[in-house]
């Protein structure tokens, strides 16, 4: 699912290096039906339910899975739909085709890997001569590349340290595991598994010792590990078979369990049937809506042909004045290439090329932020790996144990319901939320900038739990990816992999990134017809502007929480504070 795209795909690629014949290939994608329906929610399972996959994801999905057929199409080949649970439908497909080798890209989150093992039992119970190969693809750097074991990582993320303690290391080196090398097809068996499959090796046990500080995993990862070069499109020597297809679905057959919900079931995310409806319909209206009939160039499609064109585009026309730090952005301040990376539509070795190529051209680093950003995504994705079940608990993995402790999680009473209930809709009464939270709900995209101050205000704020934040966020993303979705919420609720422990005061934030309050008045229609004043920050704290804070909703948390100590004695000063 996480692999949609034709170009640097080593899908494409097998039998390369061994066979001489053409090798004849069936591309198949199979809709899950567990992906799209309602499954029990992790932190309340008995009451609330949550998905795989939210509208704005499926959306996409399909615009991506779509593209890649009519580009397989171009080719001569096809890609073969297939609708149900991925075991059965494989092992028909291995009966149908009489297939003797099948290769699949792994997707990187715990529930995912178990799936692929349940995938992988079931072939070598059913059919031992198939041989299996999986590939890891999503992200920057090859897990093979990577360090090995505690002291390697050491090792590379502080060279000072370790030059101090080389003697010590030098006796213990001997045991450490060795790097497998850089060959494009290195993989790594699964003890047990039959010795001829080829499977990348992306157990927990792997990542021993990997940083759980996101500067440490960088400088070990770029010191250690290089970036692959990409593969070509398909190659020349694959011979695309034929075989029965069957119809793309619709969005809507795939939004069905959400479109049907009924008064006996357990509500998503404990929110009223109404608003999940309401998402599916936001998606639904957006499939195909051209994005640049868009005012706001929000609606982000999918698809490999759209990525590549993007991303040339704003490597060459935009990174180099791009304002991604804004709490409003459209697809020139940052990049929007989230979406296509969450689907595989683009690799992150192709945007680490096309960022070089840019620089080289320009003779400047214009494009060293996304690179940059891409090792960033990484240690977000492989910590993820790394943590196994752990990564999904509540009281997380804090690097900062400390200040974790402080952070007391409320039980699930009435209050907190509410409190849940108001930030999840979008009605916190903190202009910077609700928008984000609105945007969300209709487009499935909102900055870094309001993610991050949304994160922070349900977490540090209101004490809610996190991981009803990140189902939510799952559930109305259309860039969802396991490793960055909730390493990201671990990491802004302060159970996760921030040292400085991270507490983002909105106000100020809004005063900051959104000064002009473009961004809350795009996506609140009541405050625009409520705050009618030259004064923008009038929208950005309405409760302190006289004529206006009788009426706007008074905030969910003390608003002078709200601000940084500067904002808050400067404004005290001038005597503008309130009802702060
Ligand atoms: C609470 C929270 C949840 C998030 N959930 C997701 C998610 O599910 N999927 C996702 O791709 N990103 C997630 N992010 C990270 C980030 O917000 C988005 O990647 C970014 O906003 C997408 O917009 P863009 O493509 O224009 O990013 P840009 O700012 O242009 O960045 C370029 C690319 O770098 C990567 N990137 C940037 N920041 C991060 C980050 N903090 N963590 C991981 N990768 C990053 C992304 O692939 C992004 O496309 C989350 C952040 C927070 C605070």
């Amino acid at each position: 699912m996480r692999d949609l795209r034709l170009h640097d795909n080593p899908l494409y690629h097998v039998g390369d290096d061994t066979s001489v014949d053409p090798v004849q290939c069936f591309p198949v994608f199979i809709f899950d039906d567990h992906d799209f329906a309602p499954r029990p929610s992790t932190c309340r399972p008995q009451h609330w339910n949550a998905v795989h996959l939210g509208p704005h994801a499926c959306r996409v999905l399909l615009e991506s899975v779509q593209d890649l057929q009519q580009s397989l199409r171009h080719r001569g080949g096809d890609l073969f739909l297939r609708t149900g649970s991925t075991v059965p439908v494989i092992l028909q497909l291995l009966q149908d085709t009489q297939a003797t080798e099948i290769v699949w890209n792994e997707e990187l989150g715990i529930y995912e890997q178990e799936r692929s093992q349940q995938v992988l039992d079931a072939i070598t119970a059913n059919f031992p001569h198939v041989t299996v190969h999986t590939f890891c693809d999503s992200t920057l750097y090859h897990p093979d590349d990577l360090p090995h074991g505690a002291e390697e990582w050491e090792r590379y993320a502080h060279p000072e340290r370790s030059k101090q303690s080389k003697k010590k290391q030098n006796k213990k080196q001997g045991k450490t595991a060795k790097s497998s090398g850089n060959h494009l097809f290195d993989r790594h068996e699964t003890p047990g598994k039959s010795s001829k499959n080829n499977l990348v090796d992306l157990a927990p046990t792997r990542f021993e010792g990997i940083p759980p500080i996101m500067g440490d995993f960088r400088r070990a990862a770029r010191d250690k590990a290089q970036v692959r070069s990409c593969l070509d499109t398909p190659s020349s020597r694959i011979d695309y078979g034929t075989m029965k297809n069957y119809e793309m679905p619709t969005l809507e057959n795939l939004l069905r369990p959400l479109l049907c919900l009924s008064d006996d079931d357990n509500l998503i995310m404990g929110l009223p049937h109404s608003l999940i409806r309401q998402v599916c319909h936001h998606a639904i209206q957006q499939h195909d809506t051209d994005c640049k009939d868009n005012l706001y160039q929000g609606i982000a499609h999918g698809g490999e042909t759209r990525g590549l064109q993007h991303l040339q585009d704003f490597c060459h026309h935009h990174a180099a004045t791009a304002q991604r730090n804004l709490a409003c952005v459209d697809n020139h301040q940052s990049s929007r290439l989230s979406h296509y990376l969450t689907f595989g539509c683009l690799s992150p070795r192709k945007i680490v090329k096309e960022s070089e190529l840019q620089n080289q051209q320009t003779n400047a680093g214009d494009c060293n932020w996304l690179i940059s950003h891409m090792t960033m995504r990484d240690f977000f994705l492989y910590t993820c790996l790394a943590t196994g079940k752990a990564f999904y608990l509540r009281d997380g993995i804090p690097v900062n144990k400390k200040a974790a402790k402080m952070i007391v999680w409320k039980d699930w009473q009435n209050e907190s319901v509410q409190l849940w209930h108001q930030w999840a809709t979008g009605q916190t009464g903190l202009p910077l939320i609700d928008a984000g939270l609105r945007e969300l709900t209709q487009t499935g995209y909102c900055s870094n900038r309001v993610r991050q101050n949304a994160a922070s205000v349900l977490t540090k704020d209101l004490g809610v739990d996190w991981r009803a934040g990140a189902e939510w966020f799952q559930f109305l993303l259309i860039d969802h990816c396991v490793g960055a979705n909730w390493g990201n919420w671990l990491y802004f609720s302060g159970k996760g992999s921030d040292p400085k422990h991270r507490h983002f005061r909105t106000v100020s934030q809004a005063l900051k990134y959104d000064k002009d309050g473009v961004y809350v008045k795009m996506w609140l229609p009541e405050l625009r017809e409520l705050v009618l004043s030259f004064d923008s920050e009038a929208y950005l704290r309405p409760w302190d502007f006289s004529k206006e804070a009788t009426r706007w909703k008074i905030p969910i948390v003390p608003p002078e929480s709200q601000y940084t100590l500067p904002d808050l004695e400067r404004l005290r000063a001038e005597g503008r504070l309130i009802n702060s």
